[in-house]
């Protein structure tokens, strides 16, 4: 794991990605709760609704165009106390020095379907997140962007997975701050 330059944070900023549906938000949720130090869950959608930090909102896909220079303006303040588990289905927006970890979620296509069914997606969006989750282009993003000892791809078809990723991350974490000198606990 390469050292950030001149990152003094006590704890590590962690983006979840993946494509829609692959469970980012609950992983970040139950990450949030499991980790004995303090984490923050950063839904990147669910900011920019509430502080309208849209261009405009896509009728045809319905989906809001996200503005990323306001929403990189957003996050900037934050990335230096370090904590944040960034939850958002881009990844590759992010500076390279506010992120020591990057987690792409990965789900079985047919699961995923029925995820995104179940969530009211029109069959056009459903179709192009399958494709792309088949094509694996939040992983290959992932991968162009960031150093590839900091990216982790993990399964998430089932709550088993979901259970084993949360603890692997916790122990992620504690191993990133034992490496920099800090304690187990806050
Ligand atoms: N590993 C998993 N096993 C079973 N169900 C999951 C898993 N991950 C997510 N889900 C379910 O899939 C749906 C989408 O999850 P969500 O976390 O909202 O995805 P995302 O944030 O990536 O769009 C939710 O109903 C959630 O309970």
């Amino acid at each position: 794991m390469p050292d950030v330059e001149g990152s003094e944070r006590s704890l590590p900023n962690i983006v979840i990605t993946g494509t829609p549906g692959t469970g980012k938000s609950t992983h970040a949720q139950l990450l949030v709760d499991a980790s004995p130090v303090p984490l923050r869950h950063l839904n990147v959608s669910e900011i920019a609704k509430e502080k309208k930090l849209y261009e405009n909102y896509d009728e045809e896909w319905q989906t809001y165009i996200v503005d990323e220079d306001k929403v990189l303006d957003e996050l900037e303040p934050l990335t230096d106390a370090g904590g944040l588990v960034i939850d958002w289905h881009t990844c590759d927006v992010f500076p390279e020095r506010w992120v020591d970890l990057v987690v792409v979620l990965r789900c079985d296509h047919t699961l995923l379907w029925d995820r995104l069914e179940k969530r009211g997606y029109s069959l056009k969006k459903i179709q192009e997140n399958n494709e792309s989750e088949i094509m694996q282009t939040v992983l290959d993003d992932a991968k162009e962007s960031y150093a590839e000892e900091i990216v982790v791809e993990l399964r998430s078809d089932s709550t088993e997975d979901l259970e084993s990723n949360v603890d692997r991350i916790v122990s992620w974490i504690q191993n990133w701050r034992r490496d920099r000198g800090f304690s187990d606990q806050p």
